[in-house]
This record gives structure tokens, C-alpha cells and sequence, in this order.
């Protein structure tokens, strides 16, 4: 498919929350944390909903692009953490912004929905379709159980977007690589609803917050993804050192180390930002790319690798030409 991806925006909570300040609400430490995930902080939202968030990347991207509201076909959202499940919060978005000719909804891939989100808008612009936005957002503060320590401490609010454009430049997917693992999906779960119908027998039992099997989890990333990203370079008729940046989900340091080694590659293509932001899920491929973006380190005519992977157990792997 053909496609550029020119403008990125981020929507970062004020409210930033240390290691040392969680060590005052719950039995941890900042050794702790950081030694395992390489996370020192990370942001949180005081008043703002995913919503807010997502509104504040589309208003960003309209303004850097130039591009009015009504020029937009669709917007997607990639979350976990909808506010709610009617209104879809794309739609949300929307409507907040006057998008009076684009069709919005939600992609639910936890962290890796943002790299389904994109593979899903790239089909979008092969199609009929000239331009859209695609958001990352996640207030993952509303899912996690303050009072558990092992899964508290890794996650973090934020939002971030690209918008994308059809362009018959050569830009756009060279490959890609999208997974499932359903019969792994119990190792992380989250927003369990509970079904309350007068014919229901079952034990109605809701469970709101996170809950993570860490091992299995992290076992199931060292593993699957880099057997993912082969499969995806393999489309693109690439070799890893034919990747300029590998932008992977920003989960845990020792995994993306591990991965970085598996592939030869050297660390400076692997780059990291979770001590900032911690674990952000659909919104850590975006915050990161935006980061690069801004810095130069990621620019037009570069070809990257975008890595989600995690809840579902999904994994997603999109080789892109910039
Ligand atoms: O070392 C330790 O004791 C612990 C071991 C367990 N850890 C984990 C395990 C899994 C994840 C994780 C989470 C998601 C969800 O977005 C996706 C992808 C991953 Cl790899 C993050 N941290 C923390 C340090």
C-alpha cells in the first residue's frame, strides 16, 4: 500500500509520577522498578479522559498539517482504555473536532493496537480513501489496581497520533506481520465487564483492573516477536540491517535488549523512552516515533520497523518506507 506518514503529535498528562513517589503508596522501590523494566516515571492523568487526550493529537496534527477538520475521511483510535464503549472514543474525537466527512471507530489490540491501527488505515488509503488520522490513546491509570505493586508500577497515560496520506511516492507498507495468540489471552487481562441479565445462572463477576502473568507474558514477547518480525522482513524482502530505527512497544528494557542481541542489531537502532512514560500500550509506538521524528533520528526516506506487542496476546509488525 501506499501511503506517508508527515505529521505526528503527542498528548502527555502534566501530573508525572516517580518510582520514589509510588515507594510512598505501595511497598517498592526505585532499584527495583528500574533495574527490571528501565522505568523511572511516568505520566498521569488528573482530570483528562482518553478522549481529551486523543482530541489534543488531533488538534495538534491539524494545526502542524495545516489541514482543516472537514478534509479528514476517518479517524481510527487505538485504546484499551475507551471512555467508553458507546460513544466508540474515534468518534468522540470526531465530533469534538467538526470532522463533518470522516467515519471513526476504535481498534481494541491493546499494545499493539497502534501497528494494527496503521495496517488497518493503510488498507483504508489503498482503497478509496486520501487521508486520515491515526491515534494511540490510553489512560491505563483507570485499569490499574493501585494496591498491586506488580503490574501499578509498569504502566503510564499518554496519547499519540500520525496522520496518514495516500501518496503514490513509494512510501507505505513494505511488509507486515499481525498475530494472535487467543489461548494466551488470560496472562493479560483487564475491563472484564460482568454480565447482569435476569436469565443469567453464571456468577456475574466483573474485574475492572489489570491482571498479568508476568513470566508467561515476558516469555511469550522474547519468543513470538522476533519470530513475528522475521516473518514480516521476509515480505518485505529486507535483512535487519537493511532497518534503519526498530520502534518497538515500549513494555521493558530487558526485552527490547534481548531482541536488539537476537537480530545483531546494534542498541542505538533499538530506541527507548519507557523511563520516561512507562508502559503507555497502544500510545508507546506513537510517543516514540514522534520523539524521533522530532529529533531527527527517524526521517523521510529512512525505513523503520514498528513493533506492538502484548494484551490479546497480539503482536504486530509493520516494516514501513518513510
Ligand atoms: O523482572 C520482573 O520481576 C518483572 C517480570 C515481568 N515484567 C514484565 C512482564 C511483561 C511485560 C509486558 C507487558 C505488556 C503489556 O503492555 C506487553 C509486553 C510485555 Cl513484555 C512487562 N513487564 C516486569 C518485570
Amino acid at each position: 500500500e501506499r501511503f506517508d506518514i508527515t505529521h505526528s503529535a503527542v498528548a502527555i498528562p502534566e501530573r508525572s509520577v516517580s518510582n520514589d513517589e509510588l515507594a510512598t503508596i505501595m511497598d517498592t522501590s526505585d532499584e527495583w522498578i528500574y533495574s527490571r523494566t528501565g522505568i523511572h516515571r511516568r505520566h498521569v492523568v488528573t482530570d483528562e479522559n482518553t478522549s481529551d487526550l486523543a482530541i489534543e493529537v488531533a488538534q495538534k496534527l491539524l494545526a502542524s498539517s495545516g489541514l482543516k477538520a472537514n478534509d479528514l475521511d476517518f479517524i481510527i483510535v487505538a485504546t484499551m482504555s475507551p471512555d467508553s464503549l458507546s460513544p466508540n472514543t474515534a468518534s468522540i474525537v470526531q465530533g469534538a473536532i467538526g470532522a463533518n466527512n470522516a467515519f471513526a471507530y476504535d481498534i481494541s489490540a491493546a499494545c499493539s493496537g497502534m501497528a494494527f491501527a496503521i495496517s488497518t488505515a493503510s488498507a483504508l488509503l489503498a482503497t478509496r480513501y486520501q487521508q486520515g488520522l491515526v491515534i494511540g490513546a490510553e489512560v491505563l491509570s483507570k485499569l490499574v489496581d493501585w494496591q498491586d505493586r506488580s503490574t501499578a508500577v509498569l504502566f503510564g497515560d499518554g496519547a499519540a497520533g500520525v496522520l496518514m496520506r495516500r501518496t503514490d511516492k513509494g512510501q507505505g507498507l513494505l511488509g507486515e506481520d499481525l498475530v494472535s495468540l487467543g489461548d494466551k489471552g488470560a496472562f493479560l487481562t483487564a475491563g472484564t465487564l460482568a454480565n447482569t441479565n435476569a436469565f443469567t445462572n453464571a456468577e456475574a463477576v466483573a474485574d475492572p483492573f489489570f491482571k498479568m502473568d508476568g513470566r508467561e507474558v515476558y516469555n511469550f514477547a522474547s519468543r513470538e516477536v522476533p519470530i513475528s518480525m522475521q516473518r514480516a522482513l521476509k515480505r518485505a524482502e529486507l535483512s535487519a540491517d537493511e532497518i534503519d530505527v526498530y520502534i518497538m512497544h515500549q513494555a521493558n528494557s530487558r526485552i527490547i535488549k534481548a531482541i536488539a542481541k537476537r537480530f545483531e542489531q546494534p542498541i542505538e537502532k533499538f530506541p527507548m523512552n519507557m523511563v520516561e512514560y512507562g508502559n503507555t500500550s497502544a500510545a508507546s509506538i506513537g510517543i516514540l516515533l514522534h520523539e524521533l521524528r522530532t529529533s531527527g533520528q527517524v526521517q523521510s526516506g529512512q525505513k523503520i520497523a514498528l513493533v506492538g506487542f502484548g494484551g490479546g496476546l497480539t503482536i504486530g509488525t509493520l516494516i514501513i518506507q518513510l
